[in-house]
């Protein structure tokens, strides 16, 4: 049997619980279909309380949906990520739970990508510093020569969507685009107008190196103290993709003993990044994971999750299940024969 969403005055509706920030017209959208209920994902305890009752959970990046959270949901039926980055999320224990994992892989992919070169345009013209400088009643014109970001070349850590994103808009800029994506060609990359390397000559060639790669085990730590000892001292490294890619450690150091010229980081290994030494670098322009943070991204992510968890619960294909598998051998739950 699945659950349908026609309006009755018996069949109590479903119980989605809102874990993250959303936007307000998604939570409006939602009451008239499902028993809505909101708590703060972050904070754990309330978390696995108000899941025991949730057979959809619709979150973003600070709700983390592990095997505990899995174990306390027995009704749970689909998990809508609002957003990209699905490393907050155990997709292989939901799918052995038989619950649906869907993402908004398109959702902001512009959003990051325009704040990835906003981040590194501020970096080359000390924008933040010459900003804070005028609002505290100084006028040090001297003290702000930057440089051009023309004719610089730019290394793309991950040749995805954003990856590629980021070297249509920089394009313009007159710069050399070069990447290392390992699921990607090198005729790929040719195609898009940017050199394949690798990610050794990469980091030892880029005057600035952007991260645009998922965190997963294999990336974590992927730029570390080796890397960045074989990078330029004018280099310029950007996050924008997810804390804990780049060793901070690493990055604090090199940054610290000018091994690296600067850093612009929209995502930290903890954040809030409260006891990282790197918000407090002049070299760093820090942004508090703001990537998808526009009315736009937002929209459009809210848009897919409703279409989602409403597929969901009309018995209709959920599009771009980030586990699929969930269909076949493995999906116990009703919910889930779509
Ligand atoms: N700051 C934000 O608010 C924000 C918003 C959206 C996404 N993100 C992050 O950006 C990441 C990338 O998003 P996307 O849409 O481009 O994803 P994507 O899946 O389209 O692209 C990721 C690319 O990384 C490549 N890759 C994987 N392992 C690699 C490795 N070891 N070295 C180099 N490349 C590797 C993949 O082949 C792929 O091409 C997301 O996973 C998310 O964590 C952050
Ligand atoms: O949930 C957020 O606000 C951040 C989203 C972003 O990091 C993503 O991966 O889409």
């Amino acid at each position: 049997m699945t659950t349908t969403m026609t309006a009755s005055t018996t069949t109590p509706r479903p119980v989605l619980l809102i874990s993250d920030p959303l936007p307000a017209r998604l939570t409006a959208e939602l009451h008239g279909d499902f028993d809505v209920r909101q708590c703060r994902g972050a904070d754990r305890a309330a978390l696995l309380d108000a899941v025991r009752d949730a057979e959809a959970l619709v979150i973003r990046s600070a709700t983390k949906v592990d095997q505990e959270v899995l174990d306390r949901a027995p009704r749970l039926r689909i998990v809508a990520r609002a957003g990209v980055g699905l490393d907050n999320v155990d997709v292989e224990a939901a799918t052995r739970a038989g619950v649906m994992v869907v993402n908004a892989p398109v959702s902001n992919i512009t959003s990051v990508a325009e704040l990835t070169v906003g981040l590194i345009l501020s970096m080359f013209r000390n924008l933040p510093a010459a900003a804070a400088s005028v609002r505290a009643g100084e006028w040090r014109r001297a003290d702000f020569q930057g440089s051009e970001l023309s004719g610089k070349s730019v290394g793309i850590v991950g040749f995805g969507r954003i990856g590629q994103l980021v070297a249509e808009r920089l394009a313009p800029f007159e710069v050399e685009l070069l990447t290392h994506d390992p699921f990607v060609t090198p005729e790929f990359a040719y195609a898009h107008g940017v050199a394949w390397l690798p990610l050794d000559e990469l980091v030892a060639t880029a005057d600035v190196l952007t991260i645009h790669v998922p965190r997963t085990p294999a990336t974590t730590g992927l730029i570390g103290e080796r890397e960045l000892a074989l990078a330029k001292p004018t280099m310029r490294l950007v996050n924008t993709a997810r804390g804990g890619i780049v060793d901070e450690a690493a990055l604090a150091r090199a940054l610290a003993e000018d091994r690296i010229a600067g850093a612009a980081l929209d995502v930290f290994a903890t954040e809030p990044p409260v006891h990282s030494p790197l918000p407090h670098l002049d070299s760093v322009v820090c942004t508090p994971h703001i990537g998808a943070g526009t009315a736009e991204a937002q929209d459009r992510a809210a848009s897919t999750v409703l279409d989602a968890v409403r597929g969901a619960f009309l018995g209709r294909p959920v599009h771009g299940l980030a586990n699929p598998a969930v269909l076949t051998g493995n999906a116990p739950k009703e919910a889930v024969a779509v």
